[in-house]
């Protein structure tokens, strides 16, 4: 733990240091989806098709209407090649500035478009649609294979995702460390919420193993220093914040928090983007910004005076005051809160219910009640990620973080 705190001295202190990069994600990083990544960008081979002059117009929405159609995941590889095919198709050849590093999304959308160099939009669009019409051939004869309840999710390494009975579950998977959110968790949780979003649960839900639900940032996130410097890495997390608290905003789905122990920081304040905050009475909800010498997001600046009224919202989010369950309820954050004992049972009893109701009239309901504040809550998210990039840069804030590595050093 000396060790972080030294580098932790080093980086924050000549604020531009060759730091050691940790590789941000594990080669092989599971989960693709059309929006998303691995580090490794997949070479896309691809054959000019024998009708090089390319498919209909007609042929191409259709098949664009197919994928929509599709009863099986593709796998990550495919659902990447028909994004760039389609990216190719439209807008022909990529013209757009790459990524960031830690971007990892947009990186990998940019890398897989690029790969297509000068490929016509004719042979785009042909090879589009002989991708499509391969898949929905496949996928016909292969989907009553496997009954919902076994089919298997992605492999993520920090998330646990699991789908049956029209529930989707996204389980933080770090238990022996409060499941606080790494690099890779955010992440992970963002790839897990967009798989949500396209598969056929009805429900989503967000709960952690262990006896915490999550104590927030990982406090070791400020230690890994790129080559860059500490600003760039400021300013690559805000990124990576806009883009974590964004997925929240937008998702489609009732989105549901199961909070099974105490919750700390952003995994408190995103709640307010919830539909069902389900809490067992052991959970606490704790939100030290300015201990950290940091300051509110999740769209919390946003969301907590309009669900508590500003004076609760500011002796959580100025003053740090933590909360129990029944306090987190009575001030509206927390829809329910059940005897430890039973929480599990009654609360995944109630959730089988609801995921039998009619799954457009959910979707729509939500969409209803959110969409009249979804452009305030991305420009909140906006303000909120600029600020801590500063924040994060300031001595307060690192003399809290090297506080808490050096009481740990003490231990
Ligand atoms: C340049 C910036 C980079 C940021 C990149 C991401 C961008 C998004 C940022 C979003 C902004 C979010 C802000 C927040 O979430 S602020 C809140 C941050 N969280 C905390 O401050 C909590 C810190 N942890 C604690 O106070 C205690 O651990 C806790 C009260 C949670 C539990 O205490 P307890 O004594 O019960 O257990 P331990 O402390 O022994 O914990 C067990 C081990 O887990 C490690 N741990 C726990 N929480 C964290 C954490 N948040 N970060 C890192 N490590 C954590 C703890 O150190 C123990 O590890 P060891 O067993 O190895 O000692």
């Amino acid at each position: 733990m000396a060790g972080v705190v030294g580098r932790l001295i080093r980086c924050w202190c000549r604020r531009a240091v060759a730091g050691r990069s940790r590789s941000a994600l594990p080669s092989g990083h599971p989960a693709l989806h059309p929006g998303c990544c691995s580090l490794k960008v997949p070479a896309l081979q691809l054959h000019v098709s024998k009708t090089a002059m390319g498919a209909s117009q007609k042929d191409f929405e259709n098949a664009m209407n197919q994928v929509k159609l599709l009863k099986e995941d593709p796998g990550n590889e495919v659902k990447l090649k028909l994004y760039a095919l389609y990216k190719q198709a439209t807008e022909g050849p990529c013209n757009t500035p790459k990524p960031g590093v830690f971007d990892l999304i947009n990186k990998a959308k940019w890398e897989a478009w690029n790969a297509l160099g000068s490929l016509p939009k004719e042979t785009a669009r042909q090879n589009y649609v002989d991708l499509v019409s391969g898949l929905s051939s496949s996928s016909d004869s292969s989907s009553q294979a496997k009954p919902e309840a076994d089919r298997k999710q992605a492999e993520y390494e920090t998330v646990v995702m699991t789908s049956e009975d029209g529930i989707t579950k996204i389980m933080l998977n770090r238990p022996a460390k409060k499941n606080a959110l790494t690099e890779q968790m955010y992440q992970e949780i963002m790839l897990a919420l967009e798989a949500a979003s396209k598969d056929d649960s009805t429900i989503t839900v967000l709960t952690g193993n262990g006896d915490y639900y999550s104590s927030g940032n990982d406090l070791t996130n400020f230690t890994n220093i790129p080559p860059e410097g500490v600003e760039a890495k400021a300013k690559n997390s805000a990124i990576l914040l806009r883009n974590f608290v964004g997925s929240f905003i937008d998702f489609p789905k009732p989105l549901v928090a199961v909070v099974n122990g105490p919750a700390v920081g952003i995994s408190v304040t995103v709640l307010g983007l919830f539909d069902l905050v389900y809490a067992t009475d052991r959970a606490t909800f704790h939100t030290p910004f300015s201990h950290l010498g940091q300051t509110p997001e999740g769209c919390s600046s946003y969301t907590f005076p309009k669900i508590m009224g500003p004076a609760k919202a500011a002796e959580m989010l100025i003053f740090g005051k933590k909360l129990t369950a029944g306090e987190a309820y009575a001030q509206g954050l927390v829809t329910e809160v059940f005897p430890d004992s039973t929480f599990q049972k009654e609360v995944w009893t109630r959730l089988k219910a609801y995921s039998k109701l009619p799954q457009n009239a959910l979707r729509i309901s939500k969409q209803i009640i959110r969409s009249q504040e979804k452009e305030k809550l991305h420009a909140v998210n906006a303000k909120e990620s600029s600020i801590l990039q500063e924040r994060w840069l300031s001595s307060e804030c690192m003399n809290a973080i090297m506080n808490f590595f050096s009481q740990k050093a003490k231990l």
